[in-house]
């Protein structure tokens, strides 16, 4: 099959000689949502942070439409949207600002019409100059997510797109990710909130760490 989205193969890494993740195999197709799982400190972020191309601090492989994503990583770049579980934005620019930045980095340019109506999506109209150091946790979380508004991509790599969220907003971001999914996006996600989703979807859970 051509398009065999992200398969994740045998994968592996360590922190500190801790295994986070052995021989961890899983495959997400377009059209499919995958959360990943595991307790504080089993290494989502880490196994995220992989799959988004940011870390090589794993043995294994990952291919994505079938091509290792090692030496086709441009190619995949431009077709992933990573959103981190930080606030991944310039505190002294505004949501507009924030997002033109974002957007010039995939190469586009001229796109603050996308982006207005993405904040106005995420609930933001009003707010779209103001600096974001000046916006609630839950607004700024709400500028970063504005960029699945503004940005194409078929693949969506979100680290606790929930965190700071309020009830109403998590349901929207639900029904967003549903959205996306049914039109052939791909999702991989982690959360500690229970998932209410449309579709069906595969869970991978980590290894258990510690008990605190
Ligand atoms: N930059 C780093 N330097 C050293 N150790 C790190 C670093 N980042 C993560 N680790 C370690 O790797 C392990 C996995 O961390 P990771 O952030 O991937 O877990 P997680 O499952 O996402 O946790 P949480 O649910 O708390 O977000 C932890 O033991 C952590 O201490």
């Amino acid at each position: 099959m051509a398009n065999t989205g992200l398969e994740v193969k045998q994968l592996y890494s360590d922190r500190d000689d801790r295994v986070l993740f052995a021989d961890l195999c899983f495959q997400l197709r377009a059209g499919e949502l995958v959360q990943i799982a595991g307790p504080n400190g089993s290494g989502k972020t880490s196994l995220l942070r992989i799959l988004a191309g940011l870390s090589s601090r794993y043995e294994g492989e990952v291919l994505w439409q079938g091509k290792s994503l090692l030496k086709h990583r441009h190619e995949y770049l431009q077709e992933l949207l990573y959103i981190g579980h930080g606030a991944g934005i310039k505190a002294v620019l505004s949501p507009l600002e924030n997002l033109r930045w974002s957007c010039a980095l995939r190469g586009l340019n001229n796109n603050d019409d996308k982006i207005l109506s993405a904040l106005a999506k995420v609930g933001l109209s009003g707010f779209e100059e103001q600096a974001c150091h000046s916006l609630s946790a839950g607004q700024q979380r709400r500028v970063n997510l504005a960029r699945l508004f503004c940005i194409p991509a078929s693949l969506w790599i979100l680290d606790e797109p929930f965190t700071a969220i309020d009830q109403r907003g998590v349901s929207e971001i639900e029904r967003w990710l549903s959205e996306f999914v049914s039109e052939g996006g791909a999702v991989l996600l982690t959360t500690h909130h229970r998932l209410s989703f449309a579709q069906d979807f595969k869970v991978v859970t980590l290894g258990e760490v510690a008990n605190v």
